[in-house]
């Protein structure tokens, strides 16, 4: 069974003090983590003011980037060896944010997500097409693309412990959700393509969030979809109580 993660992407939003002020606000309203796996993406300034506040909680700490090297002379980078050190779990690669306006590439993602596993990490990979794509009826196609580059040289079982966010940019804080059968769809697709690149019991244990305007009211019939696995939110995970709604979506 694929335990639910529900994780908010705070982007470029929140300073230490708000961070720790935000996890006093939800710490003792968080799921069990066995039913669903609460998590926060923050910018590297404030992961340690996130860690510190969310010890002994149920909420875990994602990076929203990392470099693909442990340390050197890389100005301005974040090295996972120290995210590891730190405390955090997940790190979130591939953005489309990353891939645009930082011209992130599929083999820079690749290099990251070994990156992330070779300091005991995990990634959660990014995916999604344009709205150019979807109309011009390529988007399976750019997707599986993304998934199969992305994935290259990783092994079966770390790609069963990997989590994939399909976040079609068309959709990203622009209050368009993909409706929960179009969501369902690519995230079924997917599943199946990593079928066919690993095996079946990988595909079964991948867990795939869609992302994109998920909010407290669309959260539970995204959730009700078989191949859902969760939700990566931006805009409505800056806010406690939107936050909690997310989270506690099963009630
Ligand atoms: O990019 C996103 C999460 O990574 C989605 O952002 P919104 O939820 O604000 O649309």
């Amino acid at each position: 069974m694929r335990t639910p993660i529900i994780a908010g992407n705070w982007k470029l939003h929140m300073n230490p003090a708000q961070t720790a002020e935000f996890v006093k606000n939800v710490k003792d309203k968080l799921p069990d983590s066995n039913k669903v796996e609460s998590v926060i993406a923050a910018p590297a300034v404030d992961l340690d003011a996130l860690i510190k506040a969310s010890e002994g909680s149920n909420l875990s700490v994602a990076a929203e980037n990392c470099y693909f090297e442990d340390e050197g002379a890389f100005t301005g980078e974040t090295s996972p060896k120290v995210l590891k050190e730190m405390g955090v779990k997940y790190c979130i690669i591939g953005h489309s944010e990353r891939r645009d306006y930082f011209h992130e590439t599929d083999e820079d993602i690749n290099k990251k997500a070994k990156a992330i596993f070779r300091n005991g990490l995990l990634p959660i990979i990014c995916c999604g097409e344009s709205l150019e794509t979807r109309e011009a009826g390529k988007e399976e196609e750019f997707v599986v693309s993304q998934i199969k580059k992305a994935l290259d040289g990783l092994t079966s079982e770390q790609v069963s412990s990997l989590v994939i966010a399909y976040e079609p940019i068309w959709a990203i804080g622009t209050g368009k959700t993909a409706t929960s059968d179009q969501a369902e769809e690519m995230c079924k697709t997917i599943r199946e393509s990593i079928a066919k690149l690993y095996n079946e019991e990988t595909a079964e244990n991948v867990r795939i969030q869609y992302g994109g305007s998920v909010k407290p009211a669309n959260v539970k019939e995204l959730m009700a979809k078989p191949n859902i696995d969760g939700g990566l939110v931006g805009g409505a995970s800056l806010e406690v109580e939107s936050f909690l709604s997310l989270v506690n979506y099963q009630g």
